[in-house]
C-alpha cells in the first residue's frame, strides 16, 4: 500500500520507493506558524477558504509568521531507525505531526508506504472520558486493526502495559506514565511498518523504558522502522542508527547517529565536550535520561596510575571506565570494539568481559572498571574504541560511541607489522643443553 498522505506538488513524480527500499520520504517540507493567536486564527480561516476554492496556500510569510520547518528532506528505509535531534523549538514535533498527517505542510510532501503508528503525546490520542479498554479498541481500530484482531491481541496489550485492573477505569484517572504505557502497548501490537515516537518513553520508569527499548530492538529486527524524537542521548544511541539534526526548522546535518549527536552536543554546550588525548568525559546525564548505569569517563593509565595521552605498543596499559549506578545493578558486562581509523569497516579487536567469564555487579554509586592490558598488542596508528556496558536484559546501559586514541611504537619495524607480538628471547647452548641464557 502506498499512501501519499500529503501532496501539494501533485504533478511531481513519486520517489522510487520500491527500488530504494524506502518506506517514507519527506520532500521539501516547510511549515509556518504565526506567533499571534488572533492573527493565526484569521490566517487559518483564509487558508481554509483558499483550499476550498482550489487556490494554493500562501507560500510566503505574512505578518507575525515564521518558518517552523523550512525545506526538510529525508527518507526512511526498511529496518532503519532515524532520530530527530535538536534543541527545544527546533521543529521535531511539528515534523512528526506532519508525517503522521495530524497537520498539513505549507510546502512539500510526505510519502508513506505501509502502516504507520504515531505515538505523539501521552496516550497517543486517547479519549479521557473513555476507559482504557475502550480506548484500546478505538486506538487500534484507527491504526487499522479489525475488531477481531484487537480482541485477539487485547490481553497481550494489557499485559505489556502493566495497567492491570485499571484498564476498566477512565483514562482521565491514569498517571502520565500509565497513559504512555498503554499508548505504547497499543502501537507496538498493531504490527506497524513505521513507528513515530515523540518523547513518550521518557515518562515511564527505568524498568518499563528498558522493556520498551528491548521491544523496539525486536520490532526492528522484524522489519519495523522508527522515527524517534528524544532529548536523551542514551535512548537515541540505543535505538537509532541515523540522526537528523534540526535547528530552527532546518536540517543542519544528517547521517551516522553518533556523529550527529557529537555535533549537536558541541553546538548545545557553550564549551564543547572535553575531548583531551587519552581521555573522554561524557556529558552529565540526569536520572531521567539514564538507563540506570552510566559511563562518566574513559581514559588510559600506565602501571603507576598516570594518565596516558597515547599508548605504546607492547607496554602495560589500563583502560579505565568510570561508571555511575543510579541503583544497584545485578549484572552487566563490558564490551569494547576497537577499530583503526584507516580501516573504518573492520574491527581490529573485540573484547567482551562476559567471554572472559567476567560479569560485574555494582551497588548504587561510582566505580572504576579497569581492563589491564599487560602488553598493548596494537600497532602504531590512530584508533577509536566503542565501549558499552551491556546486560542480557537490555541492548546496553550506556555506550561511548567513539573514544579516539593514538598508539605509538618505539621500534621502526612495527610499522611493517600487523600487531605487536608479546615475546621473550632466549639462547640455548647446544654444547651443554642444560644451560641456557
Ligand atoms: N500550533 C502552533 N502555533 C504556533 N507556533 C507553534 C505551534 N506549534 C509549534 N509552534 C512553534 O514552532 C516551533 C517548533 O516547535 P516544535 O514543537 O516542533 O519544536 P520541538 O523541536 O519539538 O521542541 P521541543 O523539544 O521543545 O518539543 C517552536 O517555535 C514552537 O513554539
Amino acid at each position: 500500500m502506498i499512501k501519499d498522505i500529503i501532496t501539494t506538488t501533485s504533478a511531481e513524480r513519486l520517489p522510487n520507493l520500491e527500488q530504494d527500499n524506502i518506506i517514507l520520504s519527506v520532500e521539501a517540507v516547510s511549515k509556518k506558524f504565526c506567533r499571534d493567536l488572533k492573527r493565526s486564527l484569521y490566517y487559518g480561516l483564509k487558508d481554509i477558504v483558499k483550499e476550498i476554492t482550489g487556490v494554493n496556500r500562501a507560500a510566503y510569510l505574512r505578518k507575525e509568521e515564521f518558518w517552523a520547518l523550512n525545506d526538510i528532506n529525508f527518507s526512511l528505509k526498511k529496518k532503519e531507525a532515524v532520530a530527530l535531534i535538536g534543541a527545544n523549538g527546533a521543529g521535531k514535533t511539528t515534523l512528526l505531526k506532519i508525517i503522521s498527517g495530524l497537520i498539513k505542510p505549507d510546502k512539500g510532501r510526505v510519502t508513506i508506504k505501509g502502516r504507520l503508528a504515531p505515538l505523539i503525546g501521552l496516550g497517543a490520542g486517547f479519549n479521557n472520558i473513555l476507559t482504557g479498554r475502550e480506548n484500546v479498541y478505538v486506538n487500534m481500530a484507527i491504526l487499522g486493526l479489525t475488531q477481531e484482531q484487537i480482541t485477539e491481541r487485547f490481553e497481550e496489550v494489557v499485559a505489556f502495559s502493566e495497567i492491570g485492573d485499571a484498564i476498566d477505569a477512565p483514562v482521565k484517572t491514569y498517571s502520565s506514565g500509565m497513559a504512555a504505557r498503554l499508548g505504547f502497548a497499543c502501537a507496538i501490537h498493531t504490527d506497524p511498518d513505521i513507528l513515530l515516537i515523540d518523547e513518550v518513553l521518557a515518562v515511564g520508569d527505568i524498568k518499563f523504558r528498558l522493556k520498551c527499548y528491548k521491544r523496539l530492538a525486536q520490532l526492528r529486527e522484524k522489519g519495523t522502522s522508527f522515527i524517534l524524537v528524544s532529548h536523551s542521548t542514551q535512548s537515541i544511541l540505543s535505538t537509532c542508527n541515523t540522526g537528523v539534526f534540526l535547528k530552527k526548522g532546518m536540517v543542519i546535518t544528517s547521517g551516522n547517529v553518533a556523529e550527529v549527536i557529537n555535533q549537536y552536543e558541541d553546538e548545545l554546550l557553550s564549551s564543547p565536550i572535553e575531548r583531551v588525548p587519552g581521555r573522554l568525559k561524557q556529558p552529565v546525564k540526569s536520572k531521567q535520561d539514564s538507563f540506570g548505569l552510566d559511563i562518566e569517563e574513559v581514559y588510559f593509565e600506565n602501571e603507576q596510575g598516570e594518565l596516558l595521552e597515547e599508548l605504546i605498543s607492547g607496554t602495560f596499559t589500563n583502560l579505565c571506565i568510570i561508571c555511575k549506578a543510579w541503583q544497584n545493578i545485578e549484572s552487566f558486562s563490558v564490551r569494547i570494539i576497537i577499530r583503526e581509523l584507516a580501516q573504518e569497516n573492520n574491527y581490529t579487536l573485540v573484547i567482551n568481559s562476559e567471554d572472559d567469564g567476567k560479569i560485574f555487579k555494582m551497588k548504587e554509586g561510582k566505580a572504576i572498571i579497569k581492563i589491564s592490558l599487560p602488553a598493548v598488542g596494537l600497532r602504531r596508528g590512530q584508533y577509536y574504541a566503542k565501549i558499552s556496558l551491556t546486560s542480557s536484559l537490555i541492548y546496553f546501559f550506556d555506550v561511548v560511541e567513539s573514544f579516539p586514541f593514538t598508539v605509538r611504537s618505539v621500534s621502526k619495524d612495527m610499522i611493517e607489522s600487523s600487531f605487536f607480538q608479546v615475546r621473550e628471547w632466549h639462547k640455548v647452548n647446544l654444547e651443554n643443553q642444560y644451560s641456557h641464557e
